[in-house]
């Protein structure tokens, strides 16, 4: 087993009296998708926040590297290379595609923008962008209107745009929510080709899409993980099964 890109121990966030994610411990290794799963307010996103740092942790430690970031801001975080992406897409829909991906590379540079150079002409920005839209088979879509793309291809260009911020651990909330099966298959097969040089977070509802991709899964209900493991272990174990995959064993 390899170190662990991003380690979490007990993590904990309360709001008031609701205790929303309580006291998880997980790990982060590059060449694995470990998914979240866990049923409507479990927690999912709550841990995503405090993981990215738009949110402080109550209590518990975050490392990256073997380097704690509990405390980190957000862009200290991102730029040190901890990505994500959003539940709702977050494109601006009248820029073209590859616009997107620069600004996304931009925004995650020390100065993104100088008084006397055109933003369009920064070419780090730009060569991210590329790299980015290669990395997320949208090449072919570079100069279309991103509004214009079909959903599918949105939510791709949200995981170009974490990518654009070369980040090295992805945090994914619901890459595919509203995904037909095509788009769904897709995504999955980018995520699986992303995994080889990422540590890969991935929250979703979608439990076959989850079983086909996870290399590990962490089950949470009401804040609390019941329980960790590979999909077959997960499959089969009989508390995941009565508190989450609805069967009476
Ligand atoms: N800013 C907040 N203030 C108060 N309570 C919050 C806040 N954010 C989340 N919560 C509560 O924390 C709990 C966990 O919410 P969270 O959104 O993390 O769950 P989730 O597993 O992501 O749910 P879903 O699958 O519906 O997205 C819920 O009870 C929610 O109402």
């Amino acid at each position: 087993m390899t170190t662990a890109l991003l380690s979490v121990e007990g993590l904990t966030r309360r709001f008031g009296g609701l205790t929303a994610v309580n006291a998880i411990t997980l790990d982060l290794h590059v060449g694995e998708v470990h998914a979240v799963i866990g049923t409507n307010g479990a927690g999912k996103s709550t841990l995503i926040n405090m993981l990215s740092g738009e949110i402080e942790a109550s209590e518990g430690r975050i490392a990256l590297d073997g380097v704690d970031i509990t405390r980190r801001a957000q862009w200290r975080r991102a730029r040190a290379g901890v990505g994500r992406s959003y539940q709702r897409t977050t494109i601006f829909p009248e820029f073209s595609v590859h616009e997107n991906c620069r600004l996304a590379a931009q925004a995650a540079t020390a100065r993104p923008w100088t008084v006397w150079q055109s933003s369009g002409r920064c070419a780090a920005s730009n060569a991210a962008a590329d790299a980015a839209l290669e990395a997320a088979g949208l090449s072919n879509e570079a100069l279309r209107i991103a509004g214009t793309l079909s959903h599918g291809a949105q939510r791709q260009l949200e995981v170009a745009m974490c990518l654009a911020t070369k980040p090295r651990v992805l945090l994914l909330d619901e890459p595919l929510a509203g995904m037909g099966a095509e788009e769904t298959d897709r995504m999955l097969t980018l995520l699986a080709r992303l995994k080889a040089t990422h540590a890969i977070l991935l929250v979703e509802h979608d439990m076959d899409a989850v079983f086909r991709v996870a290399d590990r899964i962490t089950v949470m209900v009401n804040g609390t993980v019941i329980a960790s493991g590979n999909p077959q272990e997960i499959r089969e174990n009989p508390e995941v099964r009565t508190a989450y995959l609805g069967e009476d064993h």
